[in-house]
């Protein structure tokens, strides 16, 4: 058995140790392949880390392939899946977040659909990222489309005890996910107490509009900030631009 970190992995592994970073999420329900591929062309020169490519409906097939084809033709940034469902795996991509949403209440997004996909993924060999996938209130389409009971925003612990048990079942990241559009993001007490408690790289996302919110959110202990909706609601590409830019700074400082 080789227990070795893939590429993408130590990437992020390597990039941790000077600092936090930032994944632009791209839902290719919501743009044109054309509009994807300048997302990823601008996030590389304002200096994001990776794109993350999924949504909670419509993001399979030939819609996925085209904005995966797309990304990987304007950047050479890391593309990795972030998948509704086992429909959510294109051949293109670098890698997959390879998660089970541990507070879902329904056993099909805790080890189903990853049973389904599971020889998809050996087969275009794409690289797997195992990854605790938590939701928090409100929790938004994800939280409804994951069947999740999703953790109340006063209460870190639980937050807490789903992330060390998620690290603890052998997953080499946690993501804590307000939903995608979400009103507020991951509440700071939550972020810090999750934090605490693991030693896997934390992940937030959901509702992160601004370049404050993503460094309170960083300041909390979030290792890497995922921001999807405020770059594709920018209104323009010019105002995309100075979105990323803007909330890359919150990140990096
Ligand atoms: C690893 C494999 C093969 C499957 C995992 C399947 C799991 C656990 C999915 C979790 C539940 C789920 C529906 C996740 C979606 C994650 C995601 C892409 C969220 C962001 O999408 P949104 O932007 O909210 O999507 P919409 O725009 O469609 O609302
Ligand atoms: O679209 P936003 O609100 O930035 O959320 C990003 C991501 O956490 C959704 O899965
Ligand atoms: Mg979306």
């Amino acid at each position: 058995m080789k227990l070795e970190l893939g590429r993408v992995e130590s990437y992020i592994h390597e990039k941790l140790k000077r600092e936090k970073l930032h994944f632009v999420l791209i839902d290719p329900d919501d743009v044109t392949p054309d509009v994807a591929g300048e997302i990823a062309r601008m996030s590389e020169e304002v200096g994001v880390d990776a794109i993350m490519v999924g949504g909670s409906t419509g993001a399979e097939g030939d819609v996925l392939d085209g904005v995966v084809k797309a990304i990987k033709e304007s950047s050479s940034l890391p593309t990795i899946l972030f998948p509704g469902s086992h429909g959510g795996i294109s051949r293109h991509a670098d890698a997959i977040f390879f998660m089970s949403l541990l507070n879902s209440t329904n056993p099909f997004f805790i080890t189903g659909s990853q049973a389904l996909g599971a020889f998809t993924v050996k087969r275009y060999g794409i690289e797997p990222i195992p990854m605790a996938y938590l939701i928090v209130e409100p929790g938004e389409t994800v939280g409804w489309v994951g069947d999740a009971k999703p953790i109340p925003r006063h209460k870190p612990k639980i937050a807490a005890a789903y992330a060390l048990a998620g690290q603890y079942l052998g997953m080499r990241l946690v993501y804590l996910e307000a939903g995608s559009g979400s009103p507020k993001p991951v509440p700071s007490e939550m972020i810090s107490l999750v934090k605490h408690v693991i030693d896997v790289p934390l992940i937030v996302g959901g509702g992160i509009r601004t370049g404050e919110q993503a460094r309170n959110a960083v300041k909390a202990g979030a290792d890497i900030i995922v921001t999807g909706t405020a770059i594709e609601k920018a209104g323009s590409l010019e105002k995309a631009r100075e979105k990323l830019e803007e909330l890359n700074k919150g990140i990096k400082g």
